[in-house]
């Protein structure tokens, strides 16, 4: 789809900004450029809608050296989105988001319609926003109303620089949730710049990790993370890597543990038999429809042997759909203070539990699983380094 070819830019003053650069973007692949200030993502991402040209090599689009195309056009059929998202004052948001299609020569009607419907895509009402001017907006809202107006032309290629560098680290993690939802919908080829780390590990498909004007390594989050390519790649993610891998190690089914399952109505001391039996203390409750209720102590039998479970049954609220990743678990366990969350599928039926340890061990496995570039399953975790 997007792919760069050799490409060298020299500016006049002599700077190699970008050093004979090679990197091939899928259709619908979110590659992220991230590297410390000055080393060139910016360049680089200028030169595939020519406010820069190449001074060696090529820029492809679809196979097209995008010299070839006529500058104007060429931007028409790109999206930017830009740090200082560059809406224009005099210009509802509205109008500002409709721009690009009215420049395509789509009638007024038509344009404004489509405008509607990508403020509503990107999380803005547009009864409410529509009719502001950018300087009514909070600085998320702006971001939003650019990222609509960048896909406004349907463009097949988004760039997108910084564009959530400008607001607050919480509604940055909006920003970045919302957008992560948006790609998965419109599955644009997107090439993303931040000098963000954590941000670069969230959204990326594929990471372009750059030194001085070069690329040093560039993989999926994972993969750079558990098996940096290089010295600079390792101290560039940092050594809170493992930490970092949090957010990019899907729950699989393999992590969880299962403890005993009993129901609501089921007598107690047939519940607490079964805990003997596997030498637990605590089982899982299901209500009578078998959705998650809580747990029950396997000594509660003891006190009351004629019971029934839903007697001494805890509520239990702590629990994550199957491929949440290990960082949303341990937030949650956090959250609720618990040593164990349960797992459910995507028909909210149970699966298991994960409790520290096992979250733990996944982590390890994951990271010891890239190094050696097999699956998480195929690591014994007992060869696992440090156990
Ligand atoms: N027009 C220019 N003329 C001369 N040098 C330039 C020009 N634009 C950028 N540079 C230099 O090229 C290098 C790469 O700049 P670029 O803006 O691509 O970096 P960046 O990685 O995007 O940095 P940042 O994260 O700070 O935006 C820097 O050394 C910069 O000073």
């Amino acid at each position: 789809m997007l792919r760069f070819e050799h490409v060298t830019k020299r500016y006049p003053d002599g700077t190699v900004a970008v050093d004979d650069l090679d990197l091939e973007v899928a259709e619908g692949e979110l590659v992220t450029l991230v590297g410390p200030s000055g080393c060139g993502k910016t360049t680089t991402m200028k030169m595939v809608n020519r406010l820069e040209e190449p001074t060696e090599g090529r820029v492809l689009l679809e196979g097209r050296d995008v010299a070839d195309y006529d500058p104007v056009k060429l931007r028409r059929r790109i999206g930017y989105v830009i740090q200082q998202v560059g809406l224009f004052p005099h210009r509802t948001v509205l109008d500002n988001t409709a721009t690009v299609p009215l420049l395509l020569g789509r009638r007024r009607s038509e344009a404004r319609r489509r405008a509607a419907e990508l403020l509503e895509l990107v999380g803005l009402d547009p009864k409410v926003h529509g009719g502001r001017y950018p300087d009514q907006l909070s600085g998320g809202q702006r971001q939003r109303v650019g990222v609509a107006r960048a896909l406004a032309a349907d463009p097949p290629v988004l760039l997108m620089d910084e564009p959530f560098g400008a607001v607050d680290p919480v509604v940055r993690e909006r920003l970045q949730a919302e957008f992560l939802r948006l790609q998965a919908e419109v599955r644009k080829t997107v090439l993303f710049v931040t000098h963000d780390i954590e941000e670069a590990v969230r959204l990326g498909d594929r990471m372009a990790v750059y030194g001085e004007g070069r690329i040093e390594q560039f993989d999926s989050p994972a993969a750079v993370l558990g098996a940096p390519a290089n010295a600079y790649v390792a101290s560039f993610v940092g050594s809170d890597r493992g930490l970092k891998r949090l957010s990019v190690t899907p729950v699989e089914r393999g992590d969880l543990e299962e403890p005993p399952v009993v129901r609501l109505n089921e007598g107690l001391a047939a519940a607490a038999a079964r805990m003997r039996a596997e030498g637990v203390r605590w089982a899982v409750v299901l209500d009578e429809e078998g959705a998650l209720h809580g747990w029950v102590p396997a000594d509660a039998a003891e006190a009351d042997p004629k019971g029934l479970v839903a007697a001494h049954a805890r509520r239990m609220d702590a629990w994550l759909p199957l491929g949440a990743s290990l960082k949303q678990a341990f937030s949650t366990m956090l959250q609720y203070d618990a040593g164990w969350i349960a797992v459910l599928d995507e028909g909210d039926r149970f699966l298991g539990v994960l409790t520290p340890a096992a979250l733990h061990e996944a982590l390890r496995r994951s990271i010891d699983a890239d190094a050696r570039d097999v699956a998480r399953e195929a690591v014994a975790l007992d060869s696992v380094p440090g156990r």
